[in-house]
């Protein structure tokens, strides 16, 4: 089974003119299995924290960030654009944006299948296995401009978890959605993920949808002086 994702000390900061935004974590633990949900205002860091969290974005000198015996944070130490970094993280991660964030001009199956070719893992009956799991069957060979939001999202769900990453990690995967889409989009993503042993990292607005589906909620406080504002995640184990 692969090994947890634990941050301590993480901080990255963005500055522009002389506005600054500081965002620290002072520890954080998420397992294999595990369904998390980032809550916080808006502009508290969520996001920030995801692509901190997704090797997207590069932590600030002093984080320690591991997988098991992996140091990720080292893996920035030959720049953003070396390869191990970008393999590790296609391996580690699967990723479900706000709106979909799919190929438009691959079919909703080569939109599935492409993080399998990407990480060098075929397997068409897995793939064949999500579509149907999703209730994408009829869909399947259309292109995503034809589809409605909330298919679109199962579709990015589906290639999430396509190469069976240890975590998805979801940035306010229903906050395009209704009521009851967003119930099932949720659903589907964190029922799909308990059956692969996938952790879920997600950031939502939506407290009382994140309560109902029992999800342990890690929260961003923010505090604010002059022109610097520090989003903050306080010690928390899940
Ligand atoms: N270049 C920059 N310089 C300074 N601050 C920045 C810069 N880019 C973004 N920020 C700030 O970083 C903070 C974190 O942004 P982030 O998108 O992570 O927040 P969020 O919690 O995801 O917000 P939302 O819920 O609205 O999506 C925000 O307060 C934003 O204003």
């Amino acid at each position: 089974m692969t090994a947890g994702l634990y941050m301590r000390d993480g901080h990255v900061s963005l500055r522009d003119g002389d506005r600054q935004f500081r965002l620290q974590i002072d520890h954080l633990q998420v397992r294999p299995g595990q369904a998390v949900a980032l809550t916080g205002t808006s502009g508290s860091g969520k996001t920030l924290l995801l692509e901190l969290l997704g090797l997207l974005r590069a932590p600030g000198r002093g984080t320690r960030y591991v997988c098991g015996d992996r140091d990720l944070a080292a893996l920035w130490d030959r720049g953003a654009r070396n390869t191990e970094l970008a393999a590790m993280r296609g391996r580690l991660f699967g990723f479900v944006p706000q709106t979909g964030g799919l190929m438009p001009f691959l079919t909703v199956a080569e939109n599935i299948a492409l993080p399998q070719r990407v990480n060098g893992c075929p397997d068409a009956a897995g793939c064949a296995a999500l579509i149907d799991r999703l209730g994408l069957n009829a869909v399947a060979a259309l292109m995503p401009g034809a589809l409605s939001i909330g298919q679109r999202q199962r579709v990015a769900i589906a290639r999430a978890l396509a190469h069976r990453p240890p975590f998805v990690i979801a940035d306010e995967p229903t906050a395009a959605l209704d009521n009851d889409s967003a119930d099932g989009v949720l659903e589907l993503l964190l029922e799909t993920a308990r059956q692969q042993e996938t952790g879920v990292i997600l950031s939502s607005h939506d407290i009382a949808r994140i309560a109902r589906f029992g999800v342990p909620r890690l929260h961003l406080t923010t505090r604010t002086r002059g022109a610097q504002v520090t989003g903050t995640l306080a010690g928390l184990t899940c």
